[in-house]
């Protein structure tokens, strides 16, 4: 009798659970609001991370609604709902003129029991605020002028090592001397250590950089479930970081500090940036950082800059490979500006490169790295001209990659063609229909750099090296379906020839 009821029991429960999701799943339907058809229990996540990536989803609804709704609406596994942005007049008005309804992006993060997770990207409210505020000054163009010498070193480096390779095989995986590239310069910058990860690829800093994005703690669909439940999470002492990369980063960081404290030593890089900041005080201070939050904010910039710039570079250099013209063009122009800058590539040099600019834009709109920009809906937001309202506490989801890629905004979008963003064309375009650094107060802190760095970095082998495709080129490229961000899931093998 009483198993009979533990099975009754049993069976009322998943079958109510089951009528529950599938009300859930109902949610946009009785808002009038248009949703493609979800698979139970995935929603329209079926396939994400296995064989489709995100940015394939938000393609699919992009291209089915856009310009039959301002808004779509989706679901994630088990029910919980986001909409996404269609209109590119909406998407103004939240990233920039209702800013104030939609400033977090609700990642979860928990500063109690995992310090680490409590960074500018993930902060929310008044406390992302102030810390964006303390950290901005770190990112002006005089801060980066101040950081070009470490960068301008390491490419230095990354010639000599592409010299002595290149006699044994003019073919290299150039995704992997990239990685080993932005590695030093970020991790140089933003932890202030000597890290020479293109002489040793096994070096320590690189075995646990690579660990802190490929073996993460928890998965996808965990992290998914902690920031729509955070409480829970919290209450669960959920930590997002992996204790010995918490170690690691920590024991680094913190050797740094001391050393330079004791011996006064100042260097160009972030650390001596955040650190001028540094308040003893293990309370929060206006305007100043504890140890723990230098530590974290140092990883973050690490960890937002390095696959970022390292991917632009990896793309836009597979992509010149292919158009042989485009690169010419850009030879062109680098070299006219390093004459003009007594045969030295400085800082002023490389802001004039605007060719290059316009190669490291049209890379960022083709593959855009990062495929979607999120945020979350603090009050009911009713929409212009039309009877939608999203509700408080909807995450709100912009499809980059979508608008990137949309051929009424940019005809062919399969064409790599820079000319796209020769200035006059910009002018025509919609000001949202670029968004590679996102935009508003939220948008990217680091583009600067980032910036500075891919430029470094491409025009640094444009100048010495003709690259070429070759027979272990792969065509096309394959995507990492697991990453948040759109990576190439291939060795990238390119012919370099030097050239002067
Ligand atoms: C080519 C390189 C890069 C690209 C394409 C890129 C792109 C982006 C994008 C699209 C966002 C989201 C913006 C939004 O939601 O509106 C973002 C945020 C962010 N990026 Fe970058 N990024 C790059 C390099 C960097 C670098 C080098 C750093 C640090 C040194 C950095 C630090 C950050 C941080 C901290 C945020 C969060 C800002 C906040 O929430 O206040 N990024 N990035």
């Amino acid at each position: 009798m009483d198993l009979l009821i533990v099975f009754s029991v049993v069976i009322i429960s998943i079958i109510s659970i089951y009528f529950y999701i599938k009300w859930k799943f109902s949610f946009w339907e009785r808002r009038g609001i248009p949703s493609l058809p979800v698979a139970f229990p995935y929603g329209n996540f079926k396939g994400v991370g296995k064989t489709k990536h995100i940015k394939d989803v938000l393609h699919e609804i992009y291209a089915t609604f856009k310009d039959k709704a301002p808004i779509a609406g989706a679901y994630l596994a088990f029910s919980s709902n986001f909409a996404v942005v269609l209109d590119l007049d909406l998407i103004k008005n939240i990233l920039i003129k209702d800013f104030n309804n939609f400033h977090d992006r609700r990642h979860f993060y928990n500063e109690r029991d995992d310090f680490m997770s409590a960074n500018l990207l993930t902060m929310q409210g008044q406390e992302w605020r102030e810390l964006r505020q303390v950290l901005t000054p770190t990112f002006t163009s005089a801060k980066m002028k101040f950081m070009f010498s470490t960068i301008s070193e390491i490419s230095e480096r990354l010639i000599k090592k592409l010299d002595e390779d290149l006699d044994q095989n003019p073919i290299v995986d150039i995704k992997d001397y990239l990685a080993r590239f932005t590695t030093d310069i970020i991790g140089t910058c933003a932890f202030g250590i000597e890290c020479n990860s293109l002489k040793d690829a096994n070096c320590e800093f690189r075995v646990y950089s690579k660990r802190a994005f490929l073996q993460p703690r928890h998965s996808r669909f965990f992290i998914y479930l902690c920031a729509e439940f955070p409480e829970i999470a919290r209450a669960l002492h959920v930590k997002l970081f992996r204790d010995d990369i918490t170690e690691f980063f920590t024991r680094l960081i913190k050797g740094t500090i001391t050393y330079r404290e004791k011996n006064d030593i100042h260097r160009n890089d972030f650390i001596d940036l955040l650190l001028r900041l540094k308040t003893n005080n293990p309370n929060k201070e206006d305007g100043k950082l504890t140890v723990k939050q230098i530590i974290a904010q140092s990883l973050l910039f690490f960890l937002a800059g390095f696959e970022t710039s390292s991917s632009t570079s990896g793309f836009a250099l597979y992509e010149l490979a292919f158009n042989p013209d485009i690169q010419e063009k850009a030879r062109t122009e680098i070299n006219r500006i390093f004459k003009a800058h007594n045969n030295q590539i400085t800082y002023e040099g490389l802001m004039e490169m605007q060719y290059l600019d316009q190669i490291i834009n049209e890379t960022l709109r083709k593959y855009s790295i990062v495929p979607r920009l999120v945020r979350y809906t603090q009050e009911n937001y009713p929409l212009p001209n039309s009877n939608f309202v999203i509700e408080k506490g909807t995450k709100v989801y912009i499809p980059t990659y979508s608008i990137h890629n949309d051929p009424d905004i940019y005809p062919n979008p399969d064409i790599f063609d820079p000319s796209r963003f020769d200035p006059e064309e910009v002018n025509k375009r919609h000001p949202m229909a670029f968004l590679g650094f996102g935009t508003g107060p939220r948008n990217c802190i680091g583009a600067r750099f980032g910036q500075m760095q891919t430029r470094m970095g491409l025009a640094t082998l444009i100048r010495n090296f003709e690259i070429k495709p070759c027979s272990k080129t792969p065509k096309p490229l394959r995507y990492h379906p697991n990453m948040e961000l759109v990576s190439s899931a291939n060795d990238i093998y390119l012919e370099l020839r030097r050239i002067l």
